[in-house]
């Protein structure tokens, strides 16, 4: 089916300390994806990058807290909300390029006004369900599905001036192998599902996301997809700040995104954490462009 779909850069690398990974909506354009969607018939219009603000060297961290460039992250959320709702507003799909995973809570902030029971895929080795008090960094990049779920500083969870964006019940973890304390206790306390590389493993990628579109198809009016390249084994997706070894494998994932594309569940998606500097002649760039060529309906045959 084809598709309108917009395309907004995100050049974001403020939620964590590692530099580069602001390059990264740069990268995944040198590697193809406007014309890899153009290929399959979709209708492609790329938006161009959300600005980014630059941290004041001098300022001295907010004593109050230790969230690393809070300022800075708040606003460029705001900003990416109000894009990413602009876009749903004219009935086009979509799909963002981070930069660092603090991005979702933009992405989501604006998603989730235009549903009641949004749906989310969070694509990930991480839970991403940490807040100030039970980060081990302070890195946002940690932070932002807690941050949608309401959970956290003010300043993220507001975002969009509405709260939360999504429901426990409707979120779906998959690829997680590295968990925080506060973050298995926010998943048992809140029931949110989880699939581990333990029930990759053992019942196979092909049951675990047959389990996930059932889960989520009739209690939801949208899904969006939350891809993080660290997700995927390190081997298939080297440039990524915070790799985690046993991972998705590439194949694993096509398939992942073939059946999403067969479901026809999936009205928003964004793909983050891609690092050119810590890439491999732009391998993990490449990687989430071909992923995103089978999410959005690409075949052999
Ligand atoms: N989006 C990511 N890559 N997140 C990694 C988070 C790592 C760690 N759990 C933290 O809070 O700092
Ligand atoms: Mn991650
Ligand atoms: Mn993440």
């Amino acid at each position: 089916m084809k598709k309108e779909i917009t395309i907004i850069g995100v050049p974001m690398d403020l939620g964590q300390t590692r530099r580069g990974v602001d390059m990264g909506p740069s990268a995944i354009r040198y590697a193809g994806i406007v014309e890899r969607l153009e290929d399959i018939q979709h209708e492609v219009q790329d938006f161009g990058d959300i600005h980014i603000g630059r941290p004041d060297g001098f300022q001295a961290q907010d004593p109050t807290h230790n969230l690393k460039n809070l300022k800075e992250v708040a606003e460029a959320s705001e900003k990416l909300a109000d894009a990413v709702s602009s876009v749903i507003a004219k009935e086009r799909f979509p799909l963002v390029l981070g930069g660092d995973h603090s991005i979702a809570i933009g992405s989501l902030a604006g998603i989730a006004k235009h549903y009641s029971n949004l749906g989310v895929i969070w694509y990930d080795a991480h839970g991403d369900l940490n807040t100030a008090e039970t980060s081990p960094s302070g890195n946002i990049h940690g932070m932002p599905l807690a941050a949608s779920l309401g959970i956290g500083h003010e300043s993220l969870t507001s975002i969009g001036g509405y709260m939360p964006k999504v429901k426990p019940e409707n979120i779906v973890i998959i690829g997680a192998r590295s968990l925080d304390e506060g973050e298995r206790e926010l998943i048992k306390e809140k029931g949110i599902k989880v699939y581990t590389m333990h029930e990759i493993d053992r019942v196979g990628m092909t049951a675990v996301m047959e389990e996930t579109i059932a889960y989520l198809k009739d209690k939801t009016d949208g899904v969006h997809l939350s891809l993080d390249l660290d997700g995927l084994d390190p081997m298939d997706a080297p440039g990524v700040g915070t790799p985690v070894l046993g991972g998705i494998s590439y194949r694993e994932s096509h398939l992942a995104m073939e059946m999403l594309a067969e479901s026809q569940m999936i009205t928003s998606a964004e793909f983050v954490e891609v690092n050119p500097i810590l890439d491999e002649r732009n391998k993990t760039a490449t990687v989430a462009v071909a992923l995103m060529g089978s999410l959005f309906g690409e075949k052999l045959l």
